[in-house]
């Protein structure tokens, strides 16, 4: 990263922010109101001197008061107004610089999670949760620090150099050059030092993310690492991450520690300038005592912020390393278009698989040349070995992967020129692996339909056969129920996450191995519920136990991403195909053959 692209970051988060425009003008001009009034009293100074030293001929006489008393006066009311103005300006960018600060952190992470939300499945398979997290409030606050109190330095420091200048400049050119001969040294620093800093801090970004993913990941596996007994390996893993983001924190401090005592070096040869020539010439009378006085005082004021320079640079360059990865995230492209075109009621509920093909990009497997009708209302089951592309065909119907070739129609219509909204809201989806969200029992019922009654959601819990074990709890449908549901067993969350999808009511079901993870009670629970819900709907089913699906209108057996075998129970088993073969081990006629076996 070169400095250019910082301030490309800069003009891309400028772009971003141009809603803030005018709130962005009004805290820059309170910015330099503030230090032009900062900077007044060491002129007042000056002028005090002259005041007391030159009496009726000094520069406030020539102004027209020309007693001493009442020009110290005037100065007092000079003085006054001019710290009032300070004061006022200082609070005005305060409230100014960190509202705005509130405002674009908020609202960037707010875009950021709302534009993430869009995107497919395949972006969040190349990236962590961590990660992630760490982009939208690690990266968003790093903003915020800056735009707090970095961005309001930034243009102090740039006020104060350009109106010591010109004080100066009126005072006594030739001491104006001498003093001034640092500047470009330290500019020329502070550009060099942002050039170095911005890969720095970029890797100290990069490493954050890492961590940030790490620890996630581990917490969420925690019963896998105390189970493996790995403790003490996790711990050296994180630490090991711990200790890059310390390496990459390290270099930068050494670059940014060393940058001040640069800058102080170079202040006081125009310090030493100021001084004594200005001494000199005060001497030999061709410098006014009061002037002399004023630059004196100048350059101390020039030394304090320009010395800071490097703390708003780090600040600055920290927060654009940030920038860059929140803006990335932001633009990242959406894959999975949203067609918009809405369905006709009532849903039907036709599905249609025409010649649709689909790899993971990572690993270069999937589904090819499906070509499957499942009729509105009827029963669909998929079935094939591990691995063989059952889940895949759902989620492409789920639209959360954008096919190669070929397309699916839902009710005749093409899922890619379909509203994405209306088009999950008629799909009920019960996955093996089911998420609840932390809550209540009710909250997670209702996630589909917050609005519905409470007689619905009771009627829902019914059909899963929920209800029984819900009503025997103290707090009943209000039972709040961990993060991911951790508080209820293996099966009373099938069990939940199927009301969840009935209360939806959806004309699709997709069942994917809902009775994989469930114990005999809850997958006869779940098959007497299923009867009762299949009617008048389409269910999708996936299932490894043939028993569960042998009333299936038909049955679909996946081999290697294609369709091998199609049709109903007692069909399959006359074709002495692949199904034929599977029954006969799962009811325990044959031994399996290993290459032959499903489950
Ligand atoms: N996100 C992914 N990225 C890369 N490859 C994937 C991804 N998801 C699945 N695959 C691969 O695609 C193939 C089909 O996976 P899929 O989940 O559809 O199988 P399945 O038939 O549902 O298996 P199972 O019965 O074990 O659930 C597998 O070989 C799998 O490794």
């Amino acid at each position: 990263m070169s400095s250019s692209s910082s301030f490309q970051a800069l003009g891309r988060l400028l772009r971003y922010a141009r809603g803030y425009r005018g709130r962005i003008i009004a805290a820059t001009c309170c910015s330099i109101l503030n230090k032009l009034f900062d900077i007044a009293p060491e002129i007042l100074i000056g002028i005090a001197i002259d005041v007391v030293v030159n009496q009726e001929q000094s520069f406030v006489a020539k102004l027209g008061f020309v007693e001493a008393r009442e020009q110290i006066l005037v100065l007092g009311v000079l003085t006054f107004l001019i710290w009032a103005g300070e004061s006022l300006f200082e609070y005005l960018y305060q409230i100014l610089w960190r509202n705005l600060a509130q405002r674009l952190q908020s609202d960037l992470r707010q875009d950021a999670y709302e534009h993430v939300q869009r995107l497919d499945m395949g972006f969040f398979e190349s990236k962590s949760s961590g990660q992630l997290v760490s982009i939208m409030n690690d990266d968003v606050n790093q903003l915020e620090r800056f735009l707090d109190g970095g961005a309001n330095s930034l243009i102090q420091v740039f006020v104060t150099v350009v109106a010591v200048g010109a004080v100066f400049m009126v005072l006594s050119p030739q001491i104006a050059l001498l003093a001034f001969t640092p500047i470009p040294i330290i500019i020329w620093g502070a550009f060099y030092f942002q050039r170095k800093a911005g890969p720095v801090y970029a890797e100290v970004r990069e490493k954050v993310g890492e961590l940030a993913g790490r620890l996630s990941n581990n917490l969420g596996g925690i019963a896998t690492i105390k189970s493996f007994t790995a403790e003490a390996r996790e711990a050296e893993r994180l630490r090991q991450s711990s200790e890059a983001y310390v390496e990459a924190n390290r270099k930068a401090i050494r670059i940014s520690s060393a940058f001040i005592p640069i800058i102080r070096m170079a202040i006081l040869v125009g310090f030493l300038a100021t001084f004594i020539l200005g001494g000199l010439k005060t001497l030999d009378g061709s410098l006014n005592v009061g002037a002399y006085g004023v630059l004196v005082f100048l350059t101390q004021r020039l030394l304090w912020p320009l010395t800071g320079l490097a703390q708003v640079i780090d600040l600055f360059e920290r927060a654009m390393a940030s920038t860059r990865r929140i803006l990335d995230l932001l633009t990242t492209p959406v894959q999975v278009q949203d067609g918009g075109e809405g369905l006709t009621a009532p849903v039907k509920g036709e599905v249609r698989f025409e010649g649709l093909s689909f790899h993971y990009p990572s690993s270069g497997v999937g589904v090819n040349d499906i070509e499957l009708t499942v009729a509105a209302g009827s029963t669909l089951a998929l079935v094939g070995a591990t691995g063989s592309g059952k889940s895949t065909l759902v989620k492409l119907l789920l639209r959360f992967y954008q096919p190669e070739q070929g397309d699916i129609y839902l009710d005749g219509k093409s899922l890619a020129r379909l509203d994405m909204q209306q088009l999950r809201q008629n799909i009920g989806l019960v996955s093996q692996d089911v998420f609840l969200f932390e809550g209540s029992i009710r909250d997670n019922i209702a996630y589909g339909r917050p609005e519905a009654s409470e007689e619905e959601m009771v009627a829902a819990a019914r059909v899963a056969e929920a209800w029984e074990f819900i009503e025997r709890l103290p707090q009943g449908l209000d039972t709040p129920v961990g993060e991911r549901g951790v508080r209820l067993s293996g099966g009373q969350r099938q069990r939940l996450s199927l009301a969840r999808a009935l209360l939806k009511d959806p004309p699709v079901l997709i069942l994917d191995e809902a009775t994989s993870a469930v114990d005999n009670e809850t997958e006869a629970a779940i098959q007497r519920s299923l009867r009762k819900i299949a009617h008048g709907r389409t269910v999708i089913m996936i299932a490894h136990r043939l028993s569960t699906i042998v009333h299936a209108d038909s049955i679909v057996v996946v081999d290697q991403g294609r369709i091998a075998e199609q049709g109903r129970h007692a069909e399959l088993l006359a074709r002495n195909g692949l199904y034929a073969a599977q029954w006969r081990v799962q009811t325990g006629e044959i031994a399996p053959a290993p290459e032959r076996v499903f489950a």
